[in-house]
Parts: C-alpha cells; sequence; structure tokens
C-alpha cells in the first residue's frame, strides 16, 4: 500500500507550547484514520499539519511529487453566512477553480445526498446540523483524494450522523483517504481501520478493538413511548445510549445484543439500524 501523506519526527510548537513532539505519522492511500484527544490535546494541529496548512516548527511532511493529493478538508467550526447553501458553495468552488456547470449539477447532488432542500434560506438561519452538512459538502465539492475532516459528527443528532457516516462509506468505497478526528469513534467503527490517540505532544496507536469495546454492536432504534428508551438505557449490556430526534442508539456489549432486540420488539420498539462489526 503506498502512502498519501508522511509525517517525519515532526515538531509543532505555539510560543512555547510544545502541541506536538517528534511525532512520526504515514498515512497510506484509502486508509481511514481515527484520531482521538482530549479538547486541547492537538488534533486540528496534527489535521492542519497533514493537509500542509500550517507548517511544523521542525519535521517534514512528504507527498509524492508526481502525485500530490486533491485535498477536501472540513474545519471544526463553520460560521452562520448570510449565503444560501448554494450560494456559499457556488463561491467555495469557484475558490477552487471548478466550473460553474460542474459546480450546478454537483451542488444538487450533494444536497441529495445529505437529504438538505435546496432553498433561498441564508445560512444563518440554519440548525448546526445543517451547518455541519454544508461544511462537509465544501471539503468534497472537488473529489478530493485525501478528505480531512475535524469533529465531522459534533453537534448532530443520529440520524443526521447516520446520513454523514453512509456519505463517507461511499467516499472510502471510492478510494478516498480520510482522517477524522472526533470524540465519538464508535459511530465511526464500520468506517476505521487505524485509531491513533494525540496525548501529551505524541501519537498512540491502538488496536481498534480496544477503543470499541470489544465487539460492542451499535443499535439505533424508535420508541413511540419514549420511556421505554430510558427503561432500556440500563438494560443489562447497553454500554452507553443517547436519544436525539426520536431516535435512541444503543451501544452494547456484543453477547447481550439478541436479547436488547427481541425486548425492544416485543416492547412495541423498532429497530431503524443495527452495526455489528464485532460478530
Ligand atoms: N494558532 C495558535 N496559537 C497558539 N496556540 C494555539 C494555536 N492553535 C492551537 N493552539 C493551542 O494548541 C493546543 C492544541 O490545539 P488544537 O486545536 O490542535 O487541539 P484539539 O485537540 O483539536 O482541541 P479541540 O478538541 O478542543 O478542538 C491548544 O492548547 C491550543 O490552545
Amino acid at each position: 500500500m503506498s502512502s498519501i501523506v508522511e509525517l517525519n519526527n515532526i515538531t509543532k510548537r505555539y510560543s512555547n507550547k510544545v502541541v506536538l513532539s517528534t511525532i512520526s505519522l504515514t498515512i497510506n492511500q484509502g486508509q481511514t484514520l481515527i484520531l482521538l484527544g482530549t479538547n486541547g490535546s492537538g488534533k486540528s494541529t496534527l489535521i492542519r499539519i497533514i493537509g500542509g496548512f500550517i507548517h511544523p516548527t521542525t519535521g517534514h511532511r512528504i507527498v509524492n511529487n508526481s502525485q500530490q493529493p486533491k485535498i477536501g478538508f472540513m474545519p471544526d467550526r463553520f460560521p452562520k453566512h448570510k449565503f444560501t447553501s448554494q450560494e456559499y458553495l457556488i463561491h467555495m468552488g469557484c475558490i477552487q477553480g471548478l466550473k460553474k456547470d460542474y459546480l450546478h449539477q454537483r451542488i444538487k447532488e450533494l444536497h441529495s445526498l445529505f437529504h438538505l432542500q435546496l432553498s433561498d434560506q441564508p445560512m444563518r438561519y440554519f440548525s448546526k446540523g445543517m451547518l455541519q452538512k454544508v461544511n462537509m459538502m465544501q471539503s468534497i465539492l472537488s473529489r478530493p483524494d485525501l478528505l480531512l475532516l475535524d469533529e465531522p459528527l459534533s453537534g448532530l443528532d443520529v440520524s443526521s450522523s447516520l446520513e454523514m457516516i453512509s456519505a463517507l462509506q461511499e467516499l472510502k468505497k471510492q478510494g478516498v483517504t480520510i482522517v477524522i478526528s472526533t470524540h465519538e469513534p464508535a459511530m465511526l467503527q464500520r468506517i476505521t481501520d487505524r485509531i491513533v490517540t494525540v496525548k501529551d505532544a505524541s501519537l498512540f496507536e491502538h488496536e481498534e478493538q480496544q477503543v470499541f469495546n470489544e465487539g460492542a454492536s451499535l443499535v439505533i432504534c424508535r420508541f413511540k413511548d419514549m420511556s421505554l428508551a430510558n427503561q432500556f438505557s440500563s438494560h443489562i449490556g447497553v454500554i452507553s445510549s443517547s436519544t436525539a430526534n426520536s431516535l435512541t442508539s444503543f451501544y452494547v456489549h456484543e453477547d447481550s445484543c439478541d436479547t436488547l432486540l427481541l425486548e425492544i420488539l416485543q416492547a412495541g420498539g423498532s429497530i431503524i439500524n443495527i452495526d455489528r462489526k464485532g460478530v
């Protein structure tokens, strides 16, 4: 497998603060790499160095000169604009040198992929989830080879997260290399190849299952009676649960998953999605 970007002995300092200390990382083509770490640990700094948007204090970022990757970037902060999503994406596309005809078609396609209606509504009235979708759309407008996503799921409800993840799954299938910083690794389990934590200015590579609680499954369901969601959150084997937009998600130990599914159905709940990668 050939590498798309290599970082060699990189140190990044802001004034006297060392954020990354002589780290090395090779990102291979087609790989999906998850970056974990507490707030302020240096994930965004690392993503920006991978993308070549900021320079390391010392060390080298190496890309194959004959195959400079086309990079898409979704920053963690996205301002509320006076533009509509279409106007904004046209501006972004023009800056990237894309042709108007291509852009109109691509923008339509991306709105449909993310189930966001094209409208005259300025983005300053958009919800956090809608803004995240537009942020993601701008990052893949030009069909990048390397996609860098800084906390793409933050502030999204379960159904928007699933839409985002299935779009990422599709991009992965097309061979796009993806780097994602996140606080929600379990949601991304099905597309993850590698997990690296940024801690104390160093990088630590994980065994995937260490992070995913050995065979934990993700179950997403809908209850008409929301008190059942609370009831099932204390079901044996449930590691964590959350509810948003009338959908409830449970991370459950694999050996308790069948019992949980059966009991949810018997209680009148509907199963919307199951990810049983651990089986
Ligand atoms: N331009 C800058 N100037 C000075 N300090 C900075 C700059 N950018 C980041 N830092 C500092 O570097 C450290 C790492 O920041 P970074 O944004 O990379 O962390 P992060 O892991 O992405 O955090 P979060 O999860 O909160 O986004 C923080 O202490 C931050 O305050």
